[in-house]
């Protein structure tokens, strides 16, 4: 079986989906090593079209894919991908995730979805993590300049009045306990049976690494959705159909 050429492909009818895949499919591509025994299925929108292209890979009964939430645990199973879990498999090859924001030095917010956690996991297993996300989420510069609703953060739910208070202290501007809106009353519950706290910070211009470490060490904070040098390299699809893949500080390729 031979894999789909991107170009020969049917345009889909909105454009951000478009994007969306454009970007899923390139990463896919050109990243997933010939000899992979291991590659990480990140959640969220985009990350469905990564899915879809790995479960069309001529050689994919040789790799074994790893979960970051229960949505990619399905999208393993749609896309009839070989599973395993994080616990039973500690070395990664590659990691495909969306994110919410990239800066231009690789940086991301993640967690808009809620599966910070296990996604922080399973990169943290991971040879590389590359990121796939539409125009939307290439940030001018620093992180939170694009994504306004603030630093995604898992917490204890006992912990959760406590942390609050604690990020005020360190100078958040609002706090909101997420809320599972319409579909449910009360707060959103991870994967992991935790809350979600959305802290904003405003844009995010001083020492990211000193700020996640300093929400990290409070305790109730699971895991932050700040992800600090942690990607090799990002995929943004373009309004034009285009694809640009940033592989450094300021480093961009559009194709
Ligand atoms: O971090 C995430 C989930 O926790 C997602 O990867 C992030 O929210 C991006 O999602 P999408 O591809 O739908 O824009």
């Amino acid at each position: 079986m031979t894999l789909v050429d991107i170009n020969s492909l049917e345009p889909l009818a909105d454009p951000l989906e478009q994007a969306k895949r454009a970007a899923a499919y390139m990463a896919v591509d050109q990243n997933v090593p010939k000899d992979a025994k291991f590659v990480g299925i990140g959640s969220g929108s985009t990350v469905v079209y990564a899915a879809e292209r790995i479960g069309q890979l001529p050689n994919k009964d040789q790799f074994i894919c790893i979960p970051t939430s229960f949505q990619s645990k399905q999208l393993i199973f749609d896309n009839d991908l070989k599973f395993g879990t994080i616990d039973q498999y500690l070395n990664v090859d590659i990691t495909f995730d969306g994110a919410d924001e990239v800066d231009s030095r690789l940086n991301c917010i993640k967690g808009g979805g809620a599966c910070l956690f296990q996604e922080k996991l399973v990169a943290s297993c991971s040879k590389k993590l590359v990121i796939i996300a539409d125009y939307r989420k290439k940030s001018p510069r620093y992180l939170a300049e694009n994504w306004r609703k603030g630093i995604p953060i898992e917490v204890v739910p006992i912990a959760w009045i406590k942390v609050k208070n604690d990020l005020i202290n360190f100078g958040a501007r609002s706090v909101q306990l997420r809320q599972g809106g319409t579909q449910k009353a009360g707060p959103v519950v991870t994967d992991n049976g935790n809350f979600i706290m959305d802290a904003d910070f405003g844009v995010i211009d001083g020492d990211i690494k000193v700020l996640n470490d300093k929400i990290r060490g409070l305790v109730g904070v699971v895991e932050t959705g700040l992800f600090v040098d942690m990607v090799e390299k990002a995929y943004f699809g373009n309004k034009d159909g285009s694809v640009t893949i940033l592989f450094g500080e300021n480093v961009e390729e559009t194709i």
